[in-house]
This record gives structure tokens, sequence and C-alpha cells, in this order.
């Protein structure tokens, strides 16, 4: 398929070409703590693409904070600190979480003065119950789970500079909200929001969450590779977090492997693809930068919006 007109569209050798300062330093240390939590991580693509971005990312943020003094200058008001917000999506499994963490330490390394924090948008599902109640237990993940109403007015508070603002946590140990547990969100500088439903236009709501986003990323890579990967994901876990009896999985990572691996790629087929295809692959044109992965989450096409 052929590029959207409106992106500019690097290969991977053309992205790192543009960026010539390489005045962002990644110590021995920085990629030791990249690799505690994904060995798999390609150092060469940190350098090469991530870098870079941080870098674009960068930019961006000077230029947002110039302008929030400008409006704030220009309506009288006093001047306060307005997180910048970056939205990450893409299908489940695709790599957003380890994206959204990637980012967060290259920003906490090389701005080190600047808060980061990062959240998920899971824990704005609706728990197990109020699924149930509503008949949708088998449609997690798609629009109508997600309590947006909540989402939204967790990014107005955020961005209106209020203190230790609540997240509800997702937990995929228990494969619900767990009750009373939250996260704090307090005046981060960047606040990396990660979820499959950040570009998507919510059909009941007026205002969306790209509404509050200043920079969006659309994490992509072909279906069958992305199903691969939630199989491969699936399998790892079997072997880890579905051993401990608090687990979901527990029973099944406990039968047939076999089996168990069949019934991973029912939901991939019955829940994720579809979700995918008609919920999340469509709001891509609305990134403004899209990071192609292949095999081995290799990048190799980055496209930055032009307009
Ligand atoms: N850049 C990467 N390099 C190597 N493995 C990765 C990379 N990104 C993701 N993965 C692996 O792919 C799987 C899905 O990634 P994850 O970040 O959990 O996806 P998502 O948050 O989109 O569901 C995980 O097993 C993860 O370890
Ligand atoms: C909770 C999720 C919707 C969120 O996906 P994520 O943002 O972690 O990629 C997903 O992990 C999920 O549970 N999907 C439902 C089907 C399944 O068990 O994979």
């Amino acid at each position: 398929m052929s590029d959207p007109i409106n992106y500019y569209a690097f290969k991977k050798d053309e992205w790192k070409d543009l960026y010539k300062l390489r005045s962002i330093p990644v110590t021995t240390d920085g990629l030791k703590q990249i690799k505690a939590f994904n060995d798999e991580i390609s150092i060469q693509d940190v350098r090469d693409v991530y870098i870079p971005i941080v870098h674009l990312l960068d930019l961006c943020t000077q230029n947002f904070n110039q302008w929030q003094k400008t409006k704030t200058a220009f309506l009288d008001k006093q001047d306060r600190k307005v997180p910048f917000i970056i939205g990450i999506s893409g299908s489940v499994a695709v790599g957003k979480s380890t994206t959204a963490r990637l980012l967060e330490v290259l920003l906490s390394r090389c701005f080190e003065d600047k808060k980061i924090q990062l959240i998920t948008t899971d824990g704005f599902l609706y728990n197990s119950a109020e699924l149930k109640r509503r008949g949708i237990m088998d449609r997690k993940g798609f629009p109508e789970s997600y309590d947006m109403k909540s989402l939204i007015n967790f990014l107005n508070e955020v961005k209106s500079g209020k203190h230790n603002v609540k997240a509800p946590v997702y937990s995929h140990d228990v494969y619900d909200i767990i009750p009373d547990k939250f996260d704090i969100i307090n005046q981060p500088d960047v606040l990396i929001i990660e979820g499959i439903n950040t570009l998507q236009l919510p059909s009941n709501q007026q205002i969306y969450v790209s509404d509050f986003t200043d920079f969006s990323i659309y994490i992509d890579a072909d279906d069958d590779l992305i199903e691969q990967w939630y199989i491969e994901r699936f399998e790892e876990l079997m072997d880890t977090a579905f051993q401990n009896p608090s687990n979901y999985y527990y029973e099944m990572a406990h039968t047939d492997r076999k089996k168990a691996i069949e019934t991973a790629k029912d939901v991939w087929q019955q829940i994720n693809l579809p979700n995918l295809l008609e919920n999340i692959k469509p709001t891509k044109t609305r990134a403004d930068l899209i990071i192609h992965k292949t095999d081995n989450h290799r990048i190799d096409k980055i496209l930055l919006r032009k307009y």
C-alpha cells in the first residue's frame, strides 16, 4: 500500500541521518536500564530511531511551552505549567507498552530536570462485573468497554494542573480492575498515555482523548506479525506470570499447552483482530508519527505527518 499523502516517509537510514546533532547521550547505564525491562529491544533502533524521536519531542515540547506562555499573556492570565501529553496507539501486542516505557526512560534520562509520567488506558476499562452486566465481557478493548467519560475527565484534570490526579489500575494478572488501587499523576512536564483507544473517536462523546494529546504515535506492523507477537507473549506468560495461582490463566497454564495456545489463537481471531480492523487501524492516519515495525520488532519505516 502506498504511503498517505500527508506524511513524510523515511526508511530507517534516512530517518537516522536527519538527526545530525546527536546531542542526547545514551550512557551505558541508560542502555542497561532499557535492557532490564526488555532484553530484546534493539539498541541500534534505540540509537537510530528512538533518540531522534526524543529529540523531535523535545523540540515539540519547547514549542508547546512557548505557545502556552504566549496564550496566557494574550489572555492576561497567570502563567502555569501545562503538561505535554504524548499518546501511543496501535493494536494489542504491537508493542505499545514497551515503546511507552522506552520513551519514558529515554525522556527521563535525557531531560533530568523534567518530570515524566506514564499511564495506560487499560485502567479505564469497565471492571469485569460491569462488563458482564453490560453483556460485553468478550468485547474487552472495543470502544464500548472503556469508561471514556472518566478517561476524559482524568485528562482534563491533568491538563488543568490539578495535584495528585488518580487513575484506576488494570491488572493483566487478575484480568480485571484492582479495586482501590490508583496511579497518581502529579503535575508532570510530560505525560505518556498508552492504549489502543488514544486516537479513537467515541460515538457518544463530544470530546476525544486526542483533544488532550499534543503528540500522537501509532505503532504499526503487519497483522500476521502482530498475531505472532501476541501468541509469543502468551507463551512467555504461560511460563512466568500464569504460574502464579492468583493469575486469571493459572488453570490454563496447567492444562495441555497446545490447547492453551489454540485458545489464545481464538482470542486473537475473535476479539483482538476484529478490534484492530474495525476500530484501531482506521485511526492510524490521525497520528503525528507512525512507526512501522517488521520481523523481531525491528523498525523499517517512519512516517511523520506533514501538516
Ligand atoms: N521493541 C521491541 N523489541 C523486542 N520485543 C518487543 C518490542 N516491543 C514489544 N516487544 C514484545 O512484543 C510483545 C508485545 O509487546 P507489548 O509492549 O506488551 O505490547 P502492547 O502493549 O501493544 O500490548 C511483548 O512480548 C514484548 O516483549
Ligand atoms: C486489556 C486489553 C484490551 C488492552 O490491551 P493493551 O492496551 O494492553 O494492548 C487487552 O490486553 C485485552 O485484554 N484484550 C481482550 C482479549 C485478550 O485477552 O487478549
